[in-house]
């Protein structure tokens, strides 16, 4: 068992962030034009930072270096340009309240990554320039366009880095495609790239031409020297034609906070107005359904003020080739439709999935799993795993079925043993009173607490649970040390136990090593566990957010330790193959516990505890607990390169297999659906990798996993080591 906190009351409404983009809006926004732009239901505006008096200005002495160079005898003895501080002539932008209300786009006419020194040094300078200006005047969302196809990414991404310590609350959104080029390409006719010198070395190298992950692979870089900064993110243009779902989710897992949307992303409807296809739809749903949903910009979808057309662009967007072939490119005069139609689309999203309401607000929060051994639960914990509206359902089912099974076995008429062991509140004893109602077969019963405080709710719940009545048998222990059910004097054996100690990955709660110690009280022969066994699963996965998160916090240990977690932001990097359509990914047993053990185990491990046999355990202590140590080597398939920040783990747990069959939980997302769908008691663990490991194209990831296990210890993954190799 292992989430935390408490429920939210219901789902909240999906809130659209919606902005208006024009790619040839030059001089910064008015006042006038953003009040209007919000009068149409906008929430926000782009706006450049500085006027086509400034370009002029740059350009001009770009030229004039350039021109200068070329003439001279000795070009080297010629300093780099300077391009002097803004003047009001240079930008229109000063401090107001509504600047909030303003993203800032930087010039799209520089190039970061020329290959040229001097292109680059001018552009730099317009850049840190126009970012400390806007930040100054309270506009700290700023999107900057991504590295040309040609450019130097390490040198583009070294610039950003710069920029991003030009004030303490901006946000640097890069303008990436998904894949290939920019729709929301700049179309003025004067770039500071087209001055570059020299850079046909890097033009002569042929791109490959079906480089898909091209683009996320600068971004990769970018961020990657950004040391994950979380004041660095994506403006994330979708195309008309989507990737393929393995492109997408790699995007979804990426810290994308604008999504743009150029005109030509949407098709017509039948009557003419703009729709997103199918698979837009849901890829917008999945970005609208994360914990911090991006931003979303409508990109050249029409001018908001004919009135002044200093401020608006000039030419009505042209018709997609498929719009012009139909003819439907006049249709709509709706200036808004665009905006009427996402608006539309927040009203109408899907309901979440009950695990995701109920861990509303934890989506990739990372937490320590409890220790229910060590601590003592509050009540308010038990209450959450209580709404699980499927775990004690199914373990209801279990005991009912083991319960049929044992009376048919058993020769005496007596009323069958159970007992559950870490009774918490007791919603379990409840379930087996009312399988053996169901049943009709008589039952003594048995709950185990070692947690003190809830010991007294259970007595309380005994004396006033009319389905309880007194009947059942309250002891308060830790169930490795309790002697067992005295019945009419007598120390007596237990039919069947029951209990829930499982954790996100299965053992990490210790559940094997408490089982093992109240086996003694089983009935040697046919006694029951349920659950009679439980797999540790696991998959690699990219999943730049949390790591992010880990880096931005406090403490040595931080890598060192699992966190329980609420995933969202993540992609598997290891899919099914032929799962494109559904990307199934590759999760792979790790290990496995079933109960009882055998005796002669549990007798060897009684000896050694003792200190009678042979030397101590190789980690150390008495060697006792040796028989529950796992280790595994496990290898996954990784089709399209990216970088693994780590591994996710879940279980599964057959509760009990008899003659009518299996009954299992699951958390593994391959088999949750078919074995447990909708349980929401626990999320997946997440075990860091300090240094993250980029995984090429084709590669196989070997990965080595021990747990070595110290009763009374927090679990931990002793070692796990990845070897990557090229796959041939
Ligand atoms: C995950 S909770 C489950 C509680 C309850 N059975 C349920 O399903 O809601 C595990 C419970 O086992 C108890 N527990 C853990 N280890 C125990 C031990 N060695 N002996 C007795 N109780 C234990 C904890 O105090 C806690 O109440």
């Amino acid at each position: 068992m292992n989430i935390g906190g408490s429920l939210p009351p219901e789902e909240p409404p999906t809130i659209f962030y919606v902005g208006q983009h024009e790619t040839s809006r030059q001089p910064p926004v008015s006042l006038n034009l953003l009040s209007q732009g919000q009068s149409l239901g906008y929430d926000f505006l782009t706006t450049r930072i500085t006027t086509a008096a400034f370009q002029s200005r740059v350009l001009s002495l770009a030229s004039e270096h350039s021109k200068g160079i070329q003439e001279s005898s000795n070009p080297g003895a010629i300093p780099a340009p300077l391009v002097s501080p803004l003047t009001p002539e240079d930008t229109t932008l000063v401090p107001e309240d509504s600047n909030t209300s303003l993203v800032a786009i930087v010039s799209p006419w520089i190039d970061l990554g020329s290959t040229d020194p001097i292109i680059a040094h001018i552009s730099r300078q317009v850049f840190n320039l126009e970012v400390a200006y806007a930040a100054f005047c309270g506009v700290n969302n700023i999107v900057v366009h991504g590295p040309l196809p040609d450019a130097d990414v390490m040198q583009y991404a070294r610039a950003i880095q710069e920029g991003l310590g030009l004030g303490p609350y901006l946000q640097l959104h890069i303008l990436l495609p998904m894949t290939g080029e920019l729709e929301t390409e700049y179309d003025g006719d004067a770039h500071l790239s087209d001055l570059a010198r020299g850079t046909q070395n890097l033009e002569d190298e042929e791109e490959p031409e079906d480089d898909l992950y091209g683009t996320w692979n600068a971004w990769n870089t970018i961020r990657t020297l950004c040391n994950y900064s979380h004041k660095l993110s994506i403006a994330l243009e979708l195309p008309r034609q989507l990737p393929p779902l393995s492109l997408q989710s790699r995007w979804y897992s990426e810290a994308v906070r604008l999504l743009l949307f150029p005109r030509t992303t949407f098709i017509r409807n039948a009557k003419g107005y703009p729709v997103l296809s199918k698979a837009h739809q849901q890829l917008l749903t999945r970005f609208a359904r994360l914990r911090f949903a991006p931003w979303m910009l409508l990109s050249d979808v029409g001018p908001i003020a004919d009135s002044n057309p200093s401020t608006t662009s000039n030419t009505e967007p042209e018709p997609t080739p498929a719009e012009a072939a139909s003819g439907t490119k006049d249709k709509p005069k709706d200036p808004v439709s665009h905006l009427r139609y996402l608006r539309y689309l927040q009203q109408s999203q899907p309901s979440r999935p009950p695990i995701e309401r109920f861990g509303q607000g934890y989506q990739d929060y990372l937490q320590s799993p409890l220790q229910p051994l060590t601590d003592n639960l509050e009540s308010i914990t038990y209450e959450v795993f209580e709404k699980d509206p499927v775990k004690y359902e199914w373990y209801g089912r279990a005991i009912a079925a083991a319960l049929k099974d044992l009376s048919s076995t058993i020769e005496d008429q007596r009323p069958l043993v159970v007992a559950v062991v870490g009774a918490g509140r007791g919603p379990l004893m409840t379930r087996a009173l009312q399988a053996s109602q169901k049943t009709g077969i008589a039952v003594s019963c048995w709950a185990v607490e070692k947690n003190p405080n809830a010991f007294v709710l259970l007595q309380h719940r005994n004396a006033t649970d009319p389905l309880w009545a007194g009947q059942v048998n309250i002891v308060k222990s830790d169930m490795r040390h309790w002697q067992g059910p005295i019945i009419s004097g007598e120390t007596a054996k237990v039919d069947i136990i029951v209990s829930e100690l499982l954790g996100s990955f299965a053992d990490n709660e210790l559940s094997p090593e408490c089982l093992d110690g109240v086996q003694h009280v089983l009935r040697p022969g046919h006694g029951i566990s349920i659950p009679q066994s439980y797999s540790a699963h696991f998959a690699p996965i990219a999943t730049p957010r949390l790591h992010g998160d880990l880096l931005s916090r406090a403490g040595a240990d931080k890598w060192d330790i699992p966190y329980v977690v609420m995933l969202h932001q993540y992609d598997y990097l290891s899919v099914q193959p032929d799962s494109d359509t559904a990307r199934i990914p590759n999760v792979k047993e790790a290990w496995s516990f079933s109960h009882p053990i055998a005796p002669a185990k549990l007798e060897h491990s009684r000896t050694r505890a003792g200190g009678g046999v042979g030397a101590g355990g190789w980690v150390g202590g008495d060697g006792s607990n040796e028989h529950n140590a796992r280790s595994c080597k496990l290898s996954f398939k990784c089709r399209n390169e990216g970088v693994c920040h780590g591994l996710v783990g879940y279980f599964e747990t057959v509760l009990y297999a008899g003659s009518s069959g299996k009954v299992e939980l699951s958390t593994n997302p391959v088999t949750m659906d078919e074995k447990s769908k909708d349980m929401i008691s626990w999320f997946p663990i997440f075990f860091p990798l300090k240094t993250p490991i980029y995984v090429p194209d084709g590669a196989e990831m070997l990965g080595k996993e021990t747990d070595a296990r110290h009763v009374g210890a927090s679990f931990k993954p002793e070692a796990w080591v990845y070897d990557v190799t090229e796959h041939v």
